[in-house]
């Protein structure tokens, strides 16, 4: 039924014979273009017959020869075909070829100026001619600094070298003051008030690629503009001034929101860290109406619930634990979140405790009803960004630009920290802590504050105590005053902060402080001015060893970092699972022998008298702990 409605066969060969029709009878093109055109038609019209010709020849090449008689068969039945289609036009296109006719009339009519002359028309000679020149466009924005070049790290897995890199170096430094166009007065008063005038490089970079994009994308639609950003993944050095590099933005952002719902969430693995990245975001947000929260570890999680409850915080710094405690308990939704920063990144998915990165992201699906959480910026910083491909991908991260010095390796030693090797002989390795008491007092900074790494609580609290007992014991030739403490997880919070506020603060009269302490102090503590940091033990990995060092050289200052290495293993283990880990400043500090600093050259000597009183203090130390 359908096939007698509509023959597609029919209408094909009713279309050609109209054609023909109209080929056959007056021109269609108005006379008088016609009469001038038809000399230049007459090469167009030999080109065809040859095409035509060839066609034939073509024709004749792949049909089967036909006798005379078929053809004359072949014809009439093609002369059948088209009186039948002549009928069938007639009645179903007679309406069509009446107005064709009365148009061929009306043109017979037409005076010839009337008629349309398409050269005239295109006649240009008034026109300026030019040549074909692309069009103007826009001028392009380079980042210089872009690129995906992939990094041989011999054999070492990195991930994250495989994305778009934006370089920078550290020679990045602007004022503050620059950046009038994209950031309010306020934040840059505050800004330039209670921290600096100038941006550290990882700063510049910043506010240079992704604060621009961050507010365009807002003016343009305020919901989708996570996703048009996409997420950051800083890997800069220790006391770069990254926790200012992720505030700085988030502070901008957020100043203009009308209602307070949790927009950013910074996450950071220690307690210590909470109250310095609070400080930093208080001080940026004054006369703001944001509110930052923070979460009291001391404080009861319901206690807490109803503290967030009654006034929910825009920003929120919390440590990963506390963080899933609150998302079970459902104290606030994760719907409006835009920002999910994560402070010490690499520390904090290698805590797989609660397993709270899948929890985080599970919710923000359900929270923002989406199959992948790209409707929140994540911003991971880090000096030892993990290499861990595994790790990363559960951030389920959306277009990541990766935020690096212009290195050749995994990280990258602050410009001003100066390290010295000393190559301890197995034969003295006894005398170790005499040793580092010996560099302790050979160092004569004005104002000397040295933090002593060992690898465990029990090593900290045993070297802490002999070094207490060989400066009670006079056994350096020398006299100074010395501040000894041990921190450790044996300790409670407050006391470790109460040792770490007496370390930080300054005496008014030429004091040594010493801290002995383990990996607990090696992460993100901003103390000022530590004038050494001393690896009694060596670090286990390249990254612990760049965070440890870490705490001196911060802040552009200069810092010296002193490695004990025992015999000749260790020192491999310094060159070939350390140092080949890091990149210096080329114009930065190198790592040096001891003994070309002349004060440092007598530090392995053992005197007479210094190795009995040394040997006396380690029986002390032997009754002091059997003693406990
Ligand atoms: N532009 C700046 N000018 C001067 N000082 C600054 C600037 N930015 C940050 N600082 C200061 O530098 C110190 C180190 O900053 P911050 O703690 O953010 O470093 P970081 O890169 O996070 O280091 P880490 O990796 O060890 O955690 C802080 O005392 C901070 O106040």
């Amino acid at each position: 039924m359908f096939a007698a409605r509509f023959d597609p066969t029919a209408v094909q060969s009713v279309a050609v014979d109209q054609e023909e029709k109209v080929r056959a009878s007056k021109p269609v093109v108005p006379q008088k273009r016609r009469a001038e055109s038809e000399e230049d038609s007459e090469e167009d019209e030999d080109e065809e017959k040859d095409e035509v010709d060839e066609n034939e020849n073509v024709r004749e090449n792949h049909i089967p020869e036909e006798n005379p008689s078929d053809e004359e068969d072949h014809k009439s039945d093609v002369e059948m075909d088209l009186a039948t289609n002549d009928e069938v036009t007639s009645s179903k296109y007679s309406g069509v070829y009446s107005r064709f006719q009365k148009t061929l009339q009306i043109q017979d009519k037409l005076a010839p100026y009337d008629l349309v002359n398409t050269e005239d028309e295109n006649d240009n000679s008034d026109t300026e001619q030019h040549e074909l020149v692309p069009i103007p466009q826009p001028e392009i924005v380079r980042n210089t600094h872009l690129t995906t070049e992939v990094v041989n790290l011999k054999g070492k897995s990195a991930a994250w070298l495989h994305t778009a890199r934006v370089q920078y170096d550290s020679s990045m430094v602007k004022p503050f003051s620059a950046y009038k166009d994209i950031l309010n007065d306020k934040l840059i008063s505050n800004v330039t008030s209670k921290f600096s005038e100038n941006a550290f490089p990882v700063q510049t970079v910043i506010l240079d690629t992704v604060v621009p994009k961050m507010n365009f994308a807002q003016s343009v639609n305020k919901k989708s503009f996570p996703r048009r950003v996409g997420d950051i993944l800083v890997n800069a050095s220790t006391g770069s001034g990254k926790t200012l590099a992720y505030s700085i933005p988030v502070v901008q952002c957020l100043s203009k929101r009308t209602v307070n719902r949790l927009r950013c969430l910074i996450v950071v693995p220690t307690k210590i860290l909470i109250h310095q990245v609070f400080e930093t975001l208080v001080k940026l947000s004054q006369g703001t109406s944001l509110i930052t929260g923070i979460s009291k570890l001391e404080n009861s999680l319901r206690e807490e619930h109803r503290k967030f409850q009654a006034q929910e915080p825009d920003i929120l710094v919390i440590t990963p634990g506390r963080l899933v405690d609150h998302l079970q308990l459902n104290t606030f939704s994760l719907k409006n979140l835009k920002f999910l920063i994560l402070d010490e990144a690499d520390r904090l998915l290698n805590q797989s405790f609660q397993n709270w990165c899948s929890v985080i992201m599970e919710r923000l699906k359900t929270d923002k009803e989406e199959m992948h959480p790209v409707s929140v910026i994540k911003m991971v910083f880090s000096a030892t960004l993990t290499t861990n491909t595994e790790k990363l991908h559960g951030l389920q991260l959306n277009r990541p630009s990766l935020f690096m010095m212009d290195s050749v390796k995994l990280y990258h030693l602050p410009k001003q920290l100066q390290e010295f090797n000393i190559k301890i002989p197995t034969a003295k390795s006894f005398a170790k802590p005499l040793f580092a008491l010996q560099l302790i007092a050979a160092l004569s900074p004005t104002d000397p504050r040295i933090l002593v790494f060992v690898r465990s609580n029990e090593a900290s609290i045993r070297l802490a105590t002999l070094l207490e007992i060989l400066v009670n014991n006079k056994v350096l030739p020398i006299e100074f005053r010395t501040q000894i403490a041990s921190i450790n997880s044996n300790n409670t919070k407050g006391l470790n902060s109460k040792l770490i506020k007496q370390f930080a603060s300054s005496s008014p009269e030429k004091v040594t402080k010493i801290l002995v302490a383990t990996d607990l102090m090696s992460r993100g503590i901003d103390i000022n001015n530590v004038s050494h940091v001393i690896n009694y033990d060596l670090p286990i990995s390249s990254q612990q060893y760049v965070h440890r060092c870490g705490r001196t050289a911060r802040a552009q200052a200069s810092g010296e970092a002193f490695n004990l290495l025992v015999g000749k293993g260790e020192q491999t283990f310094w060159s070939d699972n350390i140092d080949s880990d890091l990149s210096r400043d080329l114009d930065g500090c190198r790592p040096k022998p001891y003994e070309e600093e002349q004060a440092l050259e007598n530090i392995l000597e053992i005197t007479k008298d210094a190795e009995e009183n040394y040997k006396d203090s380690l029986e002390q130390l032997k009754n002091n702990v059997t003693s406990k």
